[in-house]
């Protein structure tokens, strides 16, 4: 392809551009080869323009940076806003793509509604595919990209290449790091979904307005000029969900609000039953008793937003409403790893927000009997601020808190727990997830749950940070069983 079209498909005016041939895009010098448009950008950690001179050199054809950089020997397509015009012009290169593309965002709820919105398209015929946490998944496989919003190249290659493999249908998860760095852009997006805002990541947005700004991009910019805005509506929401409402309305999008508070797809009534949940759920004029095969509020948020998508992209509703009836639990989410020696259930939740860790505590109230056991931690190299509402949370509604490590990275372990035990300081502190998860299980009873929180599907405890950086294998289920295996052995003294 020419890069002359490229630019003029794209909108970007690049009088220089002629006939040079474009063999690919990269924002990595190291992925430079001959015929390459190399996106220079201004990072965290270093300033990608400096990389120019040796992408250059490996071949690269075109370089999209800031009016200011230095480029000599390759087209300079300078821009303001260099990430933003190199996805405009990557889309160009990397078609087609799926015909039904819908985006999730939200602090909490993003991967499961992308995982049920895929499951509900699945069983209704459709060859379906999601991208995110837990990378990318297709009727045939899934592979792991490292991030919930992989990079633009990453990206926008898996679109064509799912559309290659006969993908018609993708849901892909949009984190305010993606919608900020546009990861993710430049291809026609069918309906985006908004679950619920509250504080994350403040390390890397300057505040709540900021992280929420980033989060209205997806309203704002990336979707297409007709596509609907499927809300969460809860009962006890804060005011961001209207305000979703109030940029979906400015765009001129069609709303869909969806919950106790919604008005196309509302949630009557929510009884919990001994395999899940017995909804009435009002659409279309019509009410329907759906039996979801899930526990605990939040899944419910995330299976109707998730049913919401679906409609959005033309799945017929009695389809629907059928489906939603049978998906499958996502992993790592209230995971049932194992049953304790004691009789007690020990589940896994990726809970690593206050937010996330009340709602998953809430989830498990109305099963318990005995005593909430509840064992977490705080990721190292990440948001401060969450770490003492985190235990705020967890000791407000857990009748014993064991505070532990979640993936140090480069800060010292102590140090975060001491910050987790600030919102917690009854809590016992217990270093070492595994020791953790073994003092839970060995301590509950009959009556008791275990609740282990913030690594639901993760497989490794991450140590160190840059060179230093290593990955423990660590998996919160296998770990679970194990201690719950060591302790019937200990307990029938070693004959088990
Ligand atoms: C803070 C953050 O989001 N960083 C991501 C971002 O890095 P950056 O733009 O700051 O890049 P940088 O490392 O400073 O480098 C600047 C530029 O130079 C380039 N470079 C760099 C080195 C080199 O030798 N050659 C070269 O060309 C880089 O490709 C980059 O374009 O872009 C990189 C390439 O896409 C990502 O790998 C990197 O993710 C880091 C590893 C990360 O930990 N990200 C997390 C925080 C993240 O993105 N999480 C979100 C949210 C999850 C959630 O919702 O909870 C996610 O979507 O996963
Ligand atoms: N709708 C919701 N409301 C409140 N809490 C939720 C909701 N959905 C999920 N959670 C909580 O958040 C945790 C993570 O869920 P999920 O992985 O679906 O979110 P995510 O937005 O993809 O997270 P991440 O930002 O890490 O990608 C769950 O394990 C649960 O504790
Ligand atoms: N996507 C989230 C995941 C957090 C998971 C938790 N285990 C942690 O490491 O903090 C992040 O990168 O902030
Ligand atoms: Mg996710």
């Amino acid at each position: 392809m020419k890069l002359s079209k490229i630019c003029a498909q794209a909108g970007i005016d690049c009088p220089q551009a002629g006939d040079a041939p474009v063999t690919g895009f990269a924002i990595d010098n190291r992925k430079v080869a001959p015929g390459t448009v190399f996106g220079a950008f201004q990072g965290t950690q270093v300033n990608g323009e400096d990389f120019i001179p040796s992408a250059i050199e490996a071949g690269a054809v075109a370089i999209v940076a800031r009016r200011e950089a230095t480029v000599e020997g390759a087209i300079h397509i300078a821009s303001e806003t260099p990430r933003k015009s190199f996805a405009e012009l990557a889309a160009q290169y990397f078609t087609p793509v799926p015909e039904h593309i819908v985006a999730v965002t939200g602090t909490n709820g993003k991967t499961s509604c992308v995982e049920m919105t895929r499951q509900i398209w699945r069983m209704s015929g459709e060859r379906a595919a999601s991208i995110g946490t837990l990378g990318v998944t297709t009727p045939d496989e899934s592979v792991s990209t490292g991030l919930t919003t992989p990079d633009i190249v990453t990206f926008l290659s898996n679109m064509s290449g799912l559309a290659r493999e006969g993908v018609t249908h993708v849901a892909y998860e949009a984190s305010s790091h993606g919608l900020s760095q546009y990861r993710n852009e430049g291809i026609p997006v069918e309906a985006a979904g908004f679950t619920n805002f509250s504080r994350d990541h403040l390390d890397y947005h300057a505040d709540m307005e900021d992280y929420f700004a980033a989060k209205m991009r997806l309203f704002d910019e990336v979707v297409s000029d007709d596509a609907t805005a499927v809300v969460w509506m809860g009962a006890g929401d804060s005011g961001w969900n209207a305000r979703v409402v109030e940029h979906a309305q400015k765009r001129g999008l069609k709303i869909m609000t969806v919950g106790e508070q919604g008005e196309d797809i509302r949630l009557i009534r929510r009884e919990p039953t001994q395999l899940g949940q017995s909804l009435t759920v009002e659409h279309d004029g019509t009410e329907r008793t759906i039996n979801l095969p899930l526990i605990g509020a939040y899944q419910v948020s995330n299976a109707l937003v998730s049913a919401g998508l679906a409609l959005a992209t033309g799945i017929d509703a009695s389809r629907v409403w059928d489906v939603v009836a049978r998906v499958q639990p996502v992993r790592g989410r209230l995971e049932r790893a194992v049953i304790a020696p004691s009789g007690a259930p020990v589940y896994v939740d990726y809970a690593h927000t206050a937010e996330a860790l009340a709602a998953a505590i809430e989830a498990l109230h109305p099963h318990l009997r005995g005593r909430l056991i509840t064992v977490f931690g705080a990721g190292g190299d990440r948001d401060r601020g969450k770490r003492a509402p985190m235990g705020e949370a967890a000791a407000k509604s857990s009748d014993v808190v064991i505070v532990t490590d979640d993936n140090p990275r480069g800060e010292e372990p102590a140090e975060i727990r001491r910050q987790v035990l600030e919102g917690a300081p009854q809590a016992r502190e217990v270093a070492g997830r595994r020791e953790a998860i073994h003092a839970a299980i060995a301590e509950a009873g009959r009556d008791d749950i275990v609740l282990v929180a913030g690594k639901g599907h993760e497989t490794g405890q991450i140590i160190g940070s840059g060179e230093n950086m290593r990955v423990h294998p660590f998996d919160d289920v296998e770990v679970a069983r194990e201690c719950a295996a060591l302790i019937a052995k200990d307990s029938t003294g070693g004959d088990a």
